[in-house]
C-alpha cells in the first residue's frame, strides 16, 4: 500500500489541524514538538504529513505531490486551483472584508486604491460590483496602508475586529466567510477513493462532535 500524503498549512491553523487529525486516529503528534522537521510519517496508517506555507498547500495538492490538503478558504479563493473541496472543518473562522477609515463613504464607488495580501480575491470582488480600483499587493500589516496614505481601503481577514479598531478602521463590505477546508487532488480521489473518503468521513464525524 502506498503512502497517502497530507499537506498542512504551517502557522495559525496548524495546531487545530493536528488535534483534529489526531482525534480521527491518525498519528501526527510528532508535529506538535518544536522542531525544524517538515515531513512526518504515520507508519501504521501509511500516511505522510508535510508542513508547508499556507499559500503553497493548493499547489502541492493540485500537482499531486499531496493527495489531501488542509488550508484556509482565503488561500483557496486566492489561488483558485483545480481541486475538490469536500469538507469545511469549522475552525480558523474569520471573514474576508473590505475595510477603511470610519469617515470614508465607501458607497460613493469612486476609484479606490486597495492594499491587500489577496490581489485576486480583491480584483474579482471589485470587478463583480463594477468598481474600478488600483490594487496594491502587500505581505502583511495591511491595516497600516490607509493610515499612511498608501491606499484608501484594504481587503483583509477580520476575526475579532481588534486590528481594525485599533487602527481606526471599520468593515465596509464582507466578501466571504472563511474557515479551514479539506482539499483533495482530483486524480487521487479516483485512484485512492476508499482511503481518502475514509479520512474525510472520520474528519466529518469529529467536526460534527465539536
Ligand atoms: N485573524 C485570524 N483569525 C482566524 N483565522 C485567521 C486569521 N488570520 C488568518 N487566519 C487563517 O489562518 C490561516 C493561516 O494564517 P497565518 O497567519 O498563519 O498565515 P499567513 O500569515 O497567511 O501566511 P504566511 O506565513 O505565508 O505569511 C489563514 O490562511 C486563514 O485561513
Ligand atoms: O480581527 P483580528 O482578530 O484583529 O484579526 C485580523 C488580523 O489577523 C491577520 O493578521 P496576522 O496576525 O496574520 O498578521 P499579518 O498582518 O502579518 O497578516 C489579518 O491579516 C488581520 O490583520
Amino acid at each position: 500500500m502506498r503512502y497517502l500524503t497530507i499537506a498542512l498549512a504551517k502557522g495559525r491553523i496548524s495546531d487545530e489541524c493536528t488535534e483534529m487529525l489526531e482525534s480521527t486516529g491518525l498519528n501526527c503528534s510528532e508535529m506538535k514538538i518544536e522542531s525544524r522537521k517538515l515531513i512526518f510519517t504515520d507508519e501504521k496508517n501509511k500516511v505522510k504529513f508535510i508542513l508547508v506555507k499556507p499559500a503553497d498547500v493548493p499547489t502541492y495538492v493540485e500537482y499531486g505531490s499531496s493527495d489531501i490538503g488542509i488550508v484556509g478558504k482565503d488561500v483557496l479563493l486566492e489561488e483558485a486551483r483545480d481541486l475538490y473541496e469536500p469538507l469545511d472543518l469549522g475552525f480558523g473562522i474569520c471573514r474576508m472584508a473590505v475595510a477603511g477609515p470610519y469617515n470614508l463613504d465607501f458607497k460613493s464607488k469612486k476609484a479606490y486604491k486597495v492594499a491587500t495580501k489577496f490581489p485576486n480575491i480583491s480584483a474579482r470582488y471589485f470587478s463583480s460590483v463594477g468598481m474600478d480600483v488600483k490594487i496594491i499587493k502587500l505581505s502583511g500589516s495591511v491595516e497600516l496602508a490607509p493610515l499612511i496614505g498608501l491606499s484608501d481601503v484594504i481587503v483583509d481577514l477580520v476575526q475579532t475586529g481588534s486590528t481594525l479598531r485599533e487602527n481606526g478602521l471599520e468593515i465596509k463590505e464582507v466578501i466571504a466567510d472563511i474557515s479551514a477546508r479539506v482539499v483533495v487532488n482530483k486524480a487521487s480521489m479516483k485512484l485512492e477513493n476508499k482511503r481518502i473518503i475514509d479520512i474525510i468521513e472520520r474528519l466529518q464525524s469529529v467536526v460534527k462532535r465539536s
